[in-house]
Parts: structure tokens; sequence; C-alpha cells
């Protein structure tokens, strides 16, 4: 189980959702969702395969519209957002997506270097370099700076990955399926950096995966998508001290009851 993290504010809310429903065609995929990420909490959304789980990481980023209800990031109501403001408020979001892969071409030092330059127009050489440093150091890889993607292990490119996204000191982190086609040891790594990320760069985060292992060792709650609603949320065992034929063999198939 999670050691409890230390400073998660439950008075103030970075992602307020209420009410909202989603659609496409005759398929209901959201059905009335209601959420509260709090500042510096890891929130863990399980759910089978198509239950909206990615849809609803589209609608908190401003990249589909729901049909109904309202979202609000850290204090911006999203829907009343125009498209540059919207770009803004992505920036202060990082997303470490299982397709956000690195630039083959580029060692690790010019990946990390990327969004820096990008997005922090006018930034100085000795700065970029620092943060370089910091991210690498962060993520426990400062050894690998010049080294391409190839030379690197699926578990490396994966903590590159998040340090990439880390060097815009965000103020929420997005995983989806963080371990996912990881060996056990370097899952284990990863929940690991994950909780560290929280500690250190004080994120809040929403951590979409179907590894209950990674559920149980990153989140201080876990909301499962049933039906279109956010139905059983709690800790780790709130959720799964039930008899819900929908929930146990979420269980089961990862802990071989
Ligand atoms: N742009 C779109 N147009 C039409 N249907 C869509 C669109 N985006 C998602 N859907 C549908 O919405 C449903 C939910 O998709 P979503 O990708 O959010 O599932 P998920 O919970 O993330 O699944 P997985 O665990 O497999 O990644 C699916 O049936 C999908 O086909």
């Amino acid at each position: 189980m999670k050691k409890a993290a230390s400073h998660i504010d439950y008075n103030n809310a970075v992602i307020s959702i209420r009410d909202l429903e989603k659609s496409f065609g005759d398929y209901h995929v959201l059905r009335g969702i209601d959420l509260d990420i709090f500042q510096g909490e890891n929130l863990v959304v399980l759910g089978r395969s198509g239950t909206g789980k990615s849809v609803l990481i589209k609608l908190i980023s401003g990249l589909l519209r729901p049909d109904k209800g309202s979202i609000s990031v850290l204090g911006n109501d999203v829907l009343a957002l125009s498209d540059k403001q919207l770009q803004e408020l992505r920036i202060r979001i990082g997303f470490s997506f299982q397709n956000s892969a690195l630039y083959d071409s580029m060692t690790v030092r010019k990946n990390l270097e990327f969004p820096l330059v990008r997005n922090r127009k006018g930034i100085g050489r000795a700065e970029i370099n620092k943060s370089v440093e910091t991210v690498l150091d962060a993520v426990g890889l400062s050894q690998t700076i010049n080294q391409m993607p190839s030379e690197l292990s699926g578990g490396q490119r994966k903590r590159i990955g998040i340090a990439r996204t880390l060097i815009l000191n965000p103020e929420i982190m997005m995983y989806d399926e963080p371990t996912a086609g990881l060996d056990p040891i370097t899952c284990i790594e990863i929940n690991e950096l994950i909780n560290e990320v929280q500690e250190r760069y004080r994120t809040s985060s929403i951590i979409i995966t179907h590894d209950l292992t990674c559920a149980k060792s990153t989140g201080d709650r876990i909301a499962m998508l049933l039906d279109g609603q956010f139905q059983r949320v709690g800790t780790f065992d709130e959720v799964f001290d039930t008899d819900d034929e929908r929930v146990k063999p979420f269980f089961d198939y990862n802990f071989i009851q």
C-alpha cells in the first residue's frame, strides 16, 4: 500500500468536474462524471477498455468538448477558454503518454531541451543546461545525457519521457498506462518514480492504468469508471471491498485469488 503523501490539500481541487457527459453517436460514453483531484494528490483512474478514460483526459485538456457539464482546471473554466488560453493551460500540464515517444535522432540532452526551447522563448544556455541536469537527476539517469534513445532500455526511455515532461515544471501530471509493457522490476521503479515526482515537484496527478500494483502503490485515491460514471471512489481497499461483479474481476485477474 502507498505511503501517505505528505502534502495533499483536500481543501483545494486543482481539477473539478461536474455532471460531465459525452456521447459519440449513439454511444453515451460518459454519463454524468463528478470528480475532484486535489492539490498534491495522485488519483488513479481505472476502467475497462473503451469506458472513456482517454476521452476524459481529452475533455480535461480541452481537446474535446463535452455535451454537458463543467470542467475547471487550475482555476480555469476549460469550456470558456480561447485556443491560445488552452495552449497556455496545457503547458502547465505534463502528459506522459505511451505514444509520447522520444526523438530517435536526438541525444537524451537534445530530447530534454526540445520542450524548453519551444516553450520558453529567450531562455539562456546556462538555464537550459541546469534544467536538463536537474530533471535527469530527478529520474536517476544523469549518466545517459549523451546517449541516443536506441541505447536505452524501455524503462529508461520511459523515465526520460517523464523527465522531458518535468522540465516545464508542470503543476498537473497525466500518466497514461505508465507501466504498460514493462517487466515487473521496472514497473516497481516507475511506480516509485511517480511517487518521487509527486513529492519533489508537488504535482497533482491522474494515473490511468490497468495494473493494480501500480494503482495500489501510486494512488492516494482510486476512481473506477463503471457504466459511464465514477461509481467507486476511495482508497484502494475501499474500492475493492465489494462483491460487485463489475469490480471483482479486476482484482482477481491482477492478484490471482
Ligand atoms: N473521436 C472519437 N470519435 C468517435 N468515438 C470515439 C472518439 N474518441 C473515443 N471514442 C469512443 O469512445 C469510447 C471510449 O474511448 P477511450 O479511448 O476513452 O477508452 P479508454 O477507456 O481510454 O480505453 P483503453 O483502456 O482501451 O485505452 C470508445 O468506444 C471509443 O471508440
